[in-house]
């Protein structure tokens, strides 16, 4: 349908893993669907335990694994086959990648302006240095840094929530429409994870930017999701709006989900 900015009709991964006698095959993901609208900017979370196919699911939404079966497409175009030069162009400025660890999205002897500098050049659209800092500043305020904070630093004089704020910054250089964070909190240290958490709602609210939240993590996933799936065995077994699902959950899976969260004195970690 028009008007989605992100859609996934039907789709499945299915790897094929060992030797030639002993090939088997391992369904990570099984018929999953689900859109994202253009107007309509959300943070729509997958919640599952190790295994279940939440990282397939997102390296196929960047274009990094193909499914095997049914349709990705993102504003109308198929993720799996970019054709063009320019549809290429459009998609990686569009859709941008958060990982789980910020040290290893930074080169350790590279100065961290350096990053956001280039990539405001061969992504932003600037086009001298005067206007690549500009863009670099700006999308470093977004997340509550500036470019004079950053300037001449390396990835390890900075701290793990800092240098995920940094990763954001980058993401954000090139104006994009969708992010994807798998595990972007689950490396920072726990008092910090409620500020990134809380900047994922600053992009959605104040740039339009939809995030595709990947997290093991049902307290910030609670806090900021507008919509959610829980994935078991590469299949969902529960979606729906995130404040029903957590506060009531119906498969026994997200029940025990829930249940692990629960605080010593019994009380749920969230409330409804
Ligand atoms: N390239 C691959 N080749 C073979 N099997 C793979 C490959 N990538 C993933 N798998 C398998 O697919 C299944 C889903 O993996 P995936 O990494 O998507 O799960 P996940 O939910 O992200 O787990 P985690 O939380 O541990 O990252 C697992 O059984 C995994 O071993």
């Amino acid at each position: 349908m028009s008007g989605d900015l992100l859609r996934l009709d039907h789709v499945s991964k299915t790897f094929t893993r060992g030797g030639f006698f002993t090939s088997r095959k391992v369904e990570a993901v099984k018929d999953l669907s689900f859109a994202i609208r253009q107007d309509r900017p959300e943070i729509f979370t997958i919640i599952g335990e190790s295994g279940s196919g939440k990282s397939t699911t997102a390296r196929m939404i960047l274009g990094v694994e193909r499914p095997t079966a049914g349709a990705l497409t993102f504003n109308g175009l198929d993720v799996g086959a970019l054709r063009t030069r320019e549809d290429r162009m459009r998609f990686m400025h569009a859709v941008q990648p958060i990982f789980q660890n910020p040290f290893e999205a930074f080169n350790p002897l590279k100065r961290l302006d350096r990053y956001l500098l280039l990539t405001a050049r061969r992504f932003g659209g600037a086009t001298d240095e005067a206007g690549a800092e500009r863009l670099a500043d700006e999308a470093l305020r977004k997340v509550g840094l500036s470019l004079a904070e950053v300037k001449g630093r390396f990835p390890h004089e900075l701290s793990g929530g800092q240098l995920q704020r940094v990763a954001i910054a980058r993401a954000l250089v090139s104006s994009p429409k969708l992010i994807v964070a798998d595990e972007p909190v689950s490396m920072v240290d726990a008092s910090l994870r409620m500020a990134i958490v809380t900047l994922f709602k600053a992009l959605r609210d104040d740039l339009g930017i939809s995030i595709i939240y990947i997290t093991h993590d049902l307290a910030t996933a609670y806090s900021i999701s507008d919509r959610i799936i829980i994935m078991q065995k590469g299949a969902v077994v529960e979606a729906g709006e995130a404040r029903a699902v957590l506060a009531a959950p119906q498969h026994p899976y997200s029940r025990q989900l829930r249940e692990a969260v629960l605080t010593p004195d019994a009380t749920p970690a969230f409330s409804a």
